[in-house]
């Protein structure tokens, strides 16, 4: 199976391309990639990959297309996939859009954790698009992480704004607990080690037991001690309300880049 990768050096493009190499699903002469900037002699350590000069070339060496562009570019791309599965990791690019194109649409939303293997990628298929087509998604995605299939296309808005989000999150945590500190006299690097704790350490305790988190929640709120105090005043802050606002207005940014793009 020869598959075509657009955006091929970009941040999940080229989480994609290594994973797939790396892990031995797809050989680099099964591999077709197009990037906007210069063919590379080495692709993550291998030189007999495929460099298309552009989508046209792309499609006509590929069984499957996956685009890793950003939304804004895929009008430019201009894909003419004659009838072949498409596989679009595109934010807000709904699949009445992705159909001018002429391909089997299939969205997923991966993550930046694609880059660790680590990435949760949902898909949702469109019409026409066949079981083996399922079964080719799934494998292509198993490079970066795990997936699971989405009953509806809505759906994919929400994964947009929560797994998609990859570190963000976590990431704007840790920049409030590291200023938080260093606000306090803590030295720099001391602050952030402090931050990498609970954001991090925190984080691997709940690995693989993720339902386990109101449980958790509740042990240490049962210490009726510093924990629980921080709790108690994160919530009454508003800290639930926060993480709803900001996954809401993510969502709605994807459903309405989707109306914005799709055809009159
Ligand atoms: N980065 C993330 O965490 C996530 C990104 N996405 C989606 O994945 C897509 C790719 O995102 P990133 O990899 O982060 O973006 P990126 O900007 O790192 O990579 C996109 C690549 O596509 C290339 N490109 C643009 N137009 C092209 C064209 N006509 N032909 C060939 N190459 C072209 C760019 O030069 C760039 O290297 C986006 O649509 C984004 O919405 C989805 C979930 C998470
Ligand atoms: O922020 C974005 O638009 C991209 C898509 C989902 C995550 N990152």
């Amino acid at each position: 199976m020869r598959v075509g990768l657009i955006g091929a050096t970009g941040w999940l493009g080229s989480a994609l391309g290594a994973g797939l190499l790396a892990r031995g699903i797809l050989a680099p002469g099964e591999l077709v990639l197009l990037n906007r900037s210069a063919p590379q002699t080495n692709y993550h350590g291998h030189a007999n990959v495929t460099w298309a000069r552009d989508a046209a070339e792309l499609v006509a060496q590929s069984d499957v297309i996956v685009v890793s562009v950003r939304p804004e570019d895929w009008p430019g791309l201009d894909l003419r996939a004659g009838g072949r599965l498409v596989l679009s990791f595109m934010a807000g690019i709904g699949a009445a859009t992705l159909a001018c194109c002429g391909g089997r649409i299939v969205r997923a939303m991966p993550n930046a954790a694609a880059e660790i293997g680590a990435s949760y990628s949902p898909f949702w298929a469109g019409p026409g698009v066949t079981a083996a087509d399922r079964a080719t998604v799934r494998r292509l995605l198993s490079a970066i992480g795990s997936t699971d299939e989405l009953e509806t296309e809505a759906q994919i808005d929400l994964m947009t704004a929560l797994p998609g989000s990859g570190a963000a999150y976590p990431a704007l945590m840790a920049t409030a607990m590291a200023a938080f500190m260093r606000a306090r006299g803590i030295p720099e690097a001391i602050a952030w080690r402090a931050a990498e704790a609970a954001v991090v350490g925190g984080a691997r305790l709940l690995e693989d037991r993720i339902t386990e988190a109101p449980a958790l929640l509740a042990a240490y709120r049962a210490y009726r001690g510093t924990t629980a105090a921080g709790l108690d005043a994160a919530e009454a802050a508003g800290f639930p309300q926060a993480i709803e606002t900001a996954l809401a207005a993510a969502t709605e940014k994807a459903r309405t880049m989707t109306q914005t793009t799709a055809p009159t």
